[in-house]
């Protein structure tokens, strides 16, 4: 299930907040419905992210058409600037608007017609590339997932974080598609419910095996022998391989450490982030603080009371297993081995 559809002229997002209980496609015919269905989280994940502020700079060129050349180019300027205000932590983003801003650039002597038509097709290929580099992530993430592996994921990495396929949920796509007998613990992933509302839905549709706990049914689970390993997807990668990614995931890592499981992280190479060191430098994104003490609409903790909500969270790279990418594994990654991805 694919969570965009770019028609030409519009962006269709199919709305993830109203998952899994109604399947409505939201139309956005301006770039700023696209910049909206991605700070409302309509669309989210950060490969999903990317590709859909490619696809807002295209629909945001079909808007300025009727301007002057000059004209034209700051416009779409402030279209990138508008884009790149709307979540903070997935560098898919920056990556993507970084991507159309250099088409842009290298072709600002073309005519207005012709630049959009460039700035639609390099949307496109974003979107395509997306898709390939997920499958190939997949291959390259198929050793760590043995036969009859009980795997522990958090969050959704599925084809509705991505363009399709998906980078963890890839790896164990391609798995399952390999003919393994794979089974999944979902974590429900709160406050959001990524994991109880989308990766379960999204399982289930594809009939692989899948069993919704609670956050903190990890520990339980990993004490009792019931995970072999346990693998995610990242938001942000810095050039020493620490890792962000939803919320808990850190929690997670620890767990699995304290166990002896195998914890990786996958993800395209659109997610590293060879400009940050280190994880301490990486914005992580606070969200309203009613995401967490509303849940579906009725309030769980007493009026007045104040509540937090860091939306991220990095797990330090000692950590990790293996970092699984579309270029390959990196096993005990570090500055030096993340540097031979590049
Ligand atoms: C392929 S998805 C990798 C991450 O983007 C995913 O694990 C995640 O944390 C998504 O967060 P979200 O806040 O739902 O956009």
């Amino acid at each position: 299930m694919q969570p965009l559809r770019f028609t030409g002229r519009t962006l269709d997002v199919l709305d993830q907040t109203l998952l899994p209980e109604q399947e409505v496609w939201e139309t956005c015919d301006t770039y700023e419905l696209v910049a909206e269905a991605i700070e409302k989280m309509k669309v989210r994940g950060a490969p999903a992210i990317g590709a859909t502020a490619a696809y807002g700079i295209a629909i945001g060129a079909q808007q300025g058409l009727e301007l002057s050349k000059g004209e034209f180019l700051s416009y779409l300027e402030g279209v990138c600037e508008r884009l790149a205000k709307t979540r903070p932590t997935a560098v898919n983003l920056f990556w993507a608007i970084k991507r159309m801003r250099g088409l842009i650039q290298t072709n600002a002597d073309l005519d207005v017609a012709d630049l959009t038509k460039l700035i639609i097709a390099e949307a496109n290929l974003i979107a395509e590339e997306d898709v390939r580099l997920n499958k190939q992530m997949g291959q390259h993430g198929l050793p760590y997932i043995p036969e009859n592996a009980r795997i522990l994921t958090h969050c959704n990495t599925g084809s509705l974080a991505t363009v399709d396929y998906g980078t963890a949920l890839g790896v164990i796509r391609a798995a399952h598609d390999a003919g393994r007998n794979v089974t999944v613990y979902a974590d429900e992933t709160r406050p959001y419910l990524q994991g109880a509302r989308l990766t379960a839905f999204e399982l289930h549709r594809d009939n692989i095996p899948v069993t919704v706990v609670t956050d903190s049914m990890a520990g339980y689970l990993m004490q009792q022998g019931m995970v072999d390993l346990v693998i995610v997807g990242a938001d942000r990668i810095t050039a020493n391989g620490d890792a962000a990614n939803k919320i808990g995931t850190y929690s997670l890592a620890v767990l699995a450490k304290h166990h002896g499981i195998p914890f990786y992280v996958a993800a395209p190479m659109s997610t590293v982030d060879y400009e940050l060191e280190t994880g301490a430098s990486i914005e992580i994104e606070q969200r309203s603080a009613d995401e967490v003490v509303f849940i579906g609409g009725k309030r769980m903790a007493p009026e007045g009371v104040s509540a937090l909500h860091p939306a991220f969270d990095v797990t330090p790279h000692e950590l990790i297993t293996a970092i699984i990418t579309d270029r390959g594994a990196v096993e005990s990654p570090d500055e030096e081995r993340m540097a031979k991805l590049k």
